[in-house]
Protein backbone atom coordinates (compact mmCIF):
# COMPACT_ATOMS: atom_id res chain seq x y z
CA UNK A 1 0.00 0.00 0.00
CA UNK A 2 1.25 3.05 -0.57
CA UNK A 3 1.54 5.78 1.98
CA UNK A 4 3.33 8.68 0.82
CA UNK A 5 4.87 11.29 4.53
CA UNK A 6 4.28 14.97 2.84
CA UNK A 7 7.55 15.95 4.79
CA UNK A 8 8.31 19.24 2.77
CA UNK A 9 9.94 21.73 5.50
CA UNK A 10 6.55 23.70 5.08
CA UNK A 11 4.49 21.06 6.08
CA UNK A 12 7.05 19.76 9.26
CA UNK A 13 6.95 23.38 10.47
CA UNK A 14 2.74 23.88 10.10
CA UNK A 15 2.50 20.45 11.88
CA UNK A 16 4.88 21.33 14.45
CA UNK A 17 2.65 24.65 15.27
CA UNK A 18 -0.55 22.24 15.65
CA UNK A 19 1.10 20.32 17.88
CA UNK A 20 1.57 23.22 20.52
CA UNK A 21 -1.10 22.54 23.20
CA UNK A 22 -2.13 26.14 24.11
CA UNK A 23 -2.80 26.57 19.93
CA UNK A 24 -6.36 29.09 19.71
CA UNK A 25 -9.14 27.45 17.65
CA UNK A 26 -8.64 29.84 14.39
CA UNK A 27 -4.76 28.78 14.09
CA UNK A 28 -5.59 25.29 14.57
CA UNK A 29 -8.48 25.72 11.77
CA UNK A 30 -6.21 27.80 9.22
CA UNK A 31 -2.99 25.55 9.59
CA UNK A 32 -5.33 22.48 9.20
CA UNK A 33 -6.53 24.07 5.99
CA UNK A 34 -2.92 24.82 4.96
CA UNK A 35 -1.71 21.51 5.10
CA UNK A 36 -4.68 20.37 3.32
CA UNK A 37 -3.60 22.43 0.72
CA UNK A 38 -0.64 21.18 0.76
CA UNK A 39 -1.14 17.20 0.73
CA UNK A 40 -3.61 18.32 -2.51
CA UNK A 41 -0.53 19.56 -3.77
CA UNK A 42 1.15 15.76 -3.50
CA UNK A 43 -1.98 13.70 -4.00
CA UNK A 44 -2.80 15.05 -7.48
CA UNK A 45 0.61 15.11 -8.16
CA UNK A 46 0.33 11.97 -11.45
CA UNK A 47 -3.06 13.78 -12.57
CA UNK A 48 -2.58 13.87 -16.52
CA UNK A 49 -2.78 17.01 -18.26
CA UNK A 50 -3.61 17.74 -22.23
CA UNK A 51 -2.49 20.31 -24.72
CA UNK A 52 -4.22 22.73 -25.90
CA UNK A 53 -4.00 26.41 -27.80
CA UNK A 54 -4.66 29.55 -26.32
CA UNK A 55 -4.47 33.62 -27.25
CA UNK A 56 -1.69 34.90 -25.44
CA UNK A 57 -0.61 38.33 -25.08
CA UNK A 58 1.95 37.92 -28.03
CA UNK A 59 -0.73 35.14 -30.48
CA UNK A 60 -1.27 31.61 -30.05
CA UNK A 61 0.26 29.87 -27.11
CA UNK A 62 0.40 25.77 -26.37
CA UNK A 63 -0.90 25.65 -22.35
CA UNK A 64 -1.66 22.43 -20.57
CA UNK A 65 -4.80 21.83 -18.56
CA UNK A 66 -5.91 18.93 -16.60
CA UNK A 67 -7.41 15.97 -18.58
CA UNK A 68 -11.44 15.60 -17.47
CA UNK A 69 -10.23 13.92 -14.14
CA UNK A 70 -13.26 14.18 -12.30
CA UNK A 71 -12.82 14.42 -8.45
CA UNK A 72 -14.70 13.94 -5.42
CA UNK A 73 -13.53 15.69 -2.41
CA UNK A 74 -14.76 13.45 1.29
CA UNK A 75 -14.68 15.16 4.28
CA UNK A 76 -15.42 13.26 7.35
CA UNK A 77 -17.46 14.42 9.88
CA UNK A 78 -16.52 16.22 11.63
CA UNK A 79 -13.06 17.05 11.69
CA UNK A 80 -12.25 16.44 7.92
CA UNK A 81 -14.37 19.38 7.16
CA UNK A 82 -11.30 21.70 8.82
CA UNK A 83 -9.56 20.32 5.91
CA UNK A 84 -11.58 21.13 3.38
CA UNK A 85 -11.14 24.74 2.39
CA UNK A 86 -7.41 24.29 1.47
CA UNK A 87 -7.93 21.14 -0.83
CA UNK A 88 -10.89 23.04 -2.73
CA UNK A 89 -8.84 25.32 -3.10
CA UNK A 90 -6.36 23.68 -5.40
CA UNK A 91 -9.27 21.83 -6.92
CA UNK A 92 -11.90 24.19 -7.41
CA UNK A 93 -14.21 22.23 -9.08
CA UNK A 94 -14.55 19.17 -7.20
CA UNK A 95 -17.65 17.59 -6.19
CA UNK A 96 -18.32 17.30 -2.32
CA UNK A 97 -19.65 13.61 -0.70
CA UNK A 98 -19.83 14.49 2.71
CA UNK A 99 -19.36 10.97 5.43
CA UNK A 100 -20.06 11.32 9.37
CA UNK A 101 -18.80 9.33 11.76
CA UNK A 102 -18.14 9.40 15.22
CA UNK A 103 -15.71 7.03 17.23
CA UNK A 104 -17.50 5.57 20.43
CA UNK A 105 -15.39 6.51 23.16
CA UNK A 106 -15.69 2.85 25.03
CA UNK A 107 -15.47 0.51 21.91
CA UNK A 108 -13.36 2.65 19.37
CA UNK A 109 -16.14 1.88 16.90
CA UNK A 110 -16.99 4.50 14.14
CA UNK A 111 -20.73 4.93 13.64
CA UNK A 112 -22.24 6.38 11.44
CA UNK A 113 -24.54 8.81 11.30
CA UNK A 114 -24.67 10.90 7.99
CA UNK A 115 -23.79 9.94 4.17
CA UNK A 116 -24.67 11.94 1.16
CA UNK A 117 -22.17 10.74 -2.04
CA UNK A 118 -22.13 12.41 -5.42
CA UNK A 119 -23.78 10.43 -8.39
CA UNK A 120 -20.93 8.53 -11.09
CA UNK A 121 -18.41 7.19 -8.08
CA UNK A 122 -17.34 4.67 -10.78
CA UNK A 123 -15.84 7.87 -12.57
CA UNK A 124 -13.84 9.62 -9.78
CA UNK A 125 -10.90 9.97 -7.91
CA UNK A 126 -11.92 10.13 -4.25
CA UNK A 127 -9.71 12.18 -2.00
CA UNK A 128 -10.94 11.41 1.70
CA UNK A 129 -10.22 13.88 3.84
CA UNK A 130 -9.86 13.58 8.01
CA UNK A 131 -7.35 15.16 10.18
CA UNK A 132 -6.10 11.76 11.96
CA UNK A 133 -5.80 8.19 11.12
CA UNK A 134 -5.52 6.12 14.34
CA UNK A 135 -7.20 2.52 14.69
CA UNK A 136 -8.58 3.06 11.02
CA UNK A 137 -11.71 2.05 12.12
CA UNK A 138 -13.66 5.16 10.52
CA UNK A 139 -11.16 5.45 7.39
CA UNK A 140 -11.99 1.34 6.68
CA UNK A 141 -15.77 2.55 6.66
CA UNK A 142 -15.67 5.11 4.85
CA UNK A 143 -13.67 3.27 2.35
CA UNK A 144 -16.10 0.55 2.25
CA UNK A 145 -19.26 2.82 1.62
CA UNK A 146 -17.51 4.94 -1.52
CA UNK A 147 -16.09 1.55 -3.02
CA UNK A 148 -19.92 0.05 -2.48
CA UNK A 149 -21.30 2.90 -4.24
CA UNK A 150 -18.27 2.02 -7.38
CA UNK A 151 -15.45 3.63 -6.54
CA UNK A 152 -12.30 2.22 -7.48
CA UNK A 153 -9.45 5.29 -7.28
CA UNK A 154 -9.60 6.21 -3.37
CA UNK A 155 -6.76 7.92 -1.55
CA UNK A 156 -6.72 9.65 1.58
CA UNK A 157 -5.22 13.06 3.27
CA UNK A 158 -4.28 12.62 7.05
CA UNK A 159 -2.76 15.40 8.76
CA UNK A 160 -1.25 12.84 11.43
CA UNK A 161 -1.33 8.78 11.02
CA UNK A 162 -0.58 5.76 13.30
CA UNK A 163 1.22 2.86 12.74
CA UNK A 164 -1.99 0.61 14.09
CA UNK A 165 -4.68 2.42 11.72
CA UNK A 166 -1.54 1.79 8.51
CA UNK A 167 -0.96 -1.75 8.99
CA UNK A 168 -5.02 -2.54 9.70
CA UNK A 169 -5.48 -0.96 5.98
CA UNK A 170 -2.22 -2.21 4.26
CA UNK A 171 -4.15 -5.79 5.55
CA UNK A 172 -8.20 -4.92 4.29
CA UNK A 173 -7.43 -1.87 1.52
CA UNK A 174 -3.66 -1.87 0.14
CA UNK A 175 -5.10 -0.69 -3.19
CA UNK A 176 -5.98 3.03 -1.26
CA UNK A 177 -3.00 5.38 -1.56
CA UNK A 178 -2.51 7.91 1.98
CA UNK A 179 -0.54 10.97 2.28
CA UNK A 180 0.00 12.14 5.85
CA UNK A 181 2.23 14.97 6.98
CA UNK A 182 3.67 12.31 9.90
CA UNK A 183 3.05 9.29 11.04
CA UNK A 184 3.40 9.13 14.59
CA UNK A 185 4.43 6.72 17.02
CA UNK A 186 1.71 4.69 18.79
CA UNK A 187 -2.07 4.67 20.19
CA UNK A 188 -2.18 5.30 23.71
CA UNK A 189 -4.43 2.98 26.18
CA UNK A 190 -7.82 4.81 24.59
CA UNK A 191 -7.21 4.87 21.17
CA UNK A 192 -5.12 8.84 20.96
CA UNK A 193 -2.44 9.22 18.78
CA UNK A 194 0.75 9.76 20.40
CA UNK A 195 2.57 12.37 20.25
CA UNK A 196 -0.70 13.69 17.77
CA UNK A 197 -2.61 16.62 18.04
CA UNK A 198 -5.24 16.04 20.94
CA UNK A 199 -8.64 15.73 19.44
CA UNK A 200 -8.92 17.64 15.57
CA UNK A 201 -12.42 17.72 16.02
CA UNK A 202 -12.36 19.52 19.14
CA UNK A 203 -9.76 22.21 18.52
CA UNK A 204 -11.08 22.59 14.66
CA UNK A 205 -14.34 23.63 16.39
CA UNK A 206 -13.40 24.80 19.58
CA UNK A 207 -15.75 22.76 21.49
CA UNK A 208 -14.17 21.74 25.05
O1 LIG B 1 -8.99 5.83 13.09
P1 LIG B 1 -10.06 5.88 14.13
O2 LIG B 1 -9.71 5.13 15.37
O3 LIG B 1 -11.40 5.49 13.59
O4 LIG B 1 -10.15 7.38 14.65
C1 LIG B 1 -10.10 8.48 13.81
C2 LIG B 1 -11.39 9.24 13.84
O5 LIG B 1 -11.60 9.85 15.13
C3 LIG B 1 -11.81 11.25 14.96
O6 LIG B 1 -13.13 11.57 14.81
P2 LIG B 1 -14.14 11.67 16.06
O7 LIG B 1 -14.79 10.36 16.30
O8 LIG B 1 -13.46 12.30 17.21
O9 LIG B 1 -15.27 12.62 15.50
P3 LIG B 1 -15.25 14.21 15.29
O10 LIG B 1 -14.57 14.46 13.99
O11 LIG B 1 -16.68 14.57 15.25
O12 LIG B 1 -14.53 14.83 16.45
C4 LIG B 1 -11.01 11.55 13.71
O13 LIG B 1 -11.34 12.78 13.13
C5 LIG B 1 -11.31 10.37 12.83
O14 LIG B 1 -12.51 10.49 12.11
O1 LIG C 1 -5.58 11.12 18.41
C1 LIG C 1 -6.73 11.12 17.96
C2 LIG C 1 -7.42 9.93 17.64
C3 LIG C 1 -8.68 10.03 17.14
N1 LIG C 1 -9.25 11.24 16.97
C4 LIG C 1 -8.60 12.38 17.28
O2 LIG C 1 -9.16 13.47 17.10
N2 LIG C 1 -7.36 12.29 17.77
MG1 LIG D 1 -13.26 14.15 17.70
Amino acid sequence: MPVHVVDHPLVRHKLGVLRQHDISTQKFRDIASEIGRLLTYEATKDLETEKTVVQGWAGEVEVEQIKGKKITVVPILRAGLGMMDGVLDMIPGAKVSVVGFYRNEETLQPVEYYVKLTKNLEERMALILDPMLATGGTLIATIELLKKAGCTKIRGLFLVAAPEGLKRLEATHPDVEIYTAAIDSHLNEVGYIIPGLGDAGDKIFGTK
